[in-house]
């Protein structure tokens, strides 16, 4: 059995303020992921590719297909039909999710942010608070920037702290858009590093890339979208 099989997944958008009009992100997609792998997903702009993603975190519920993930808290497991409590249950134990946005509640701090994924995971206070200052470390972030609020870092501060915080769990499953965005090349090894780390220890992902050499290097196999449709390539 893969990790996950989706099958026909389809997301349309009904846009109720327009009239209804309606835009359909991502079309009859069907994607294997075995334990284990890396699938990297590469197309233009607006082409569909963070909707799958957003499908498979159910951030956006699919509006067709299938999505069966094999759950270390549930077992095989529909994701496009789970309930909102399996989703955060999968959320906080087994797959993470990294972007450029960052959403935090106010006044929580950079190493807060990063501390508080381990201890909801279920790590002591003061073993989460010198793993959460490693991973800051690892992945560049100033330690004066620790201390301080997340909301006026720049998109590659921002993009780092997330990777902290998605990646200091070693996900089973881990979901990365544009993991490379705005990073310069230093940044840019430790998110190689990182994801080769995880790869050794087993963590499966798929990633959405616009750096093809970075893709290129760290994906067992590859996908380009186009108008909502996924291709071999
Ligand atoms: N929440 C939403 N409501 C309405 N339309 C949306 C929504 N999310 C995405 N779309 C539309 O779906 C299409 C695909 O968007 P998506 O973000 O998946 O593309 P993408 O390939 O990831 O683009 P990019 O590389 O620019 O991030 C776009 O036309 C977008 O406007």
């Amino acid at each position: 059995m893969p990790l996950l099989q989706i099958e026909n997944l389809s997301k349309t958008f009904h846009l109720h303020q327009f009239e209804g009009k309606r835009i359909t992100a991502c079309t009859d997609i069907n994607l294997t992921l075995k334990h284990g792998a890396f699938i990297g997903i590469t197309g233009k702009s607006g082409a569909g590719k963070s909707t799958i993603l957003k499908c498979i975190y159910r951030t956006y519920i699919p509006t067709e297909g299938t999505m069966v993930y094999e759950s270390d808290c549930f077992g095989r497991i529909d994701l496009a039909k789970a309930t909102e409590r399996e989703i955060v249950d999968i959320r906080l134990k087994e797959i993470g999710y990294v972007s450029q946005f960052l959403k935090l509640l106010p006044r929580i701090t950079a190493l807060e942010a990063v501390e508080q994924e381990l201890v909801a995971a279920g790590s002591h206070v003061a073993a989460a608070s010198a793993e959460a200052r490693a991973i800051l470390s690892h992945f560049g972030l100033s330690p004066s920037l620790w201390d301080t609020y997340p909301n006026t870092f720049s998109g590659g501060e921002k993009l780092r702290l997330n990777l902290a915080r998605a990646m200091v769990k070693r996900p089973k499953f881990l979901l990365l858009d544009e993991p490379t965005a705005s990073l310069d090349n230093g940044s840019k090894e430790a998110v190689r590093d990182m994801i080769m780390d995880l790869k050794k220890q087993g963590t499966s992902m798929i990633g959405i890339f616009h750096d093809l050499d970075f893709m290129e290097k760290v994906v067992d196999e590859e996908y380009n979208m186009r108008d909502g449709r996924l291709m071999g390539v």
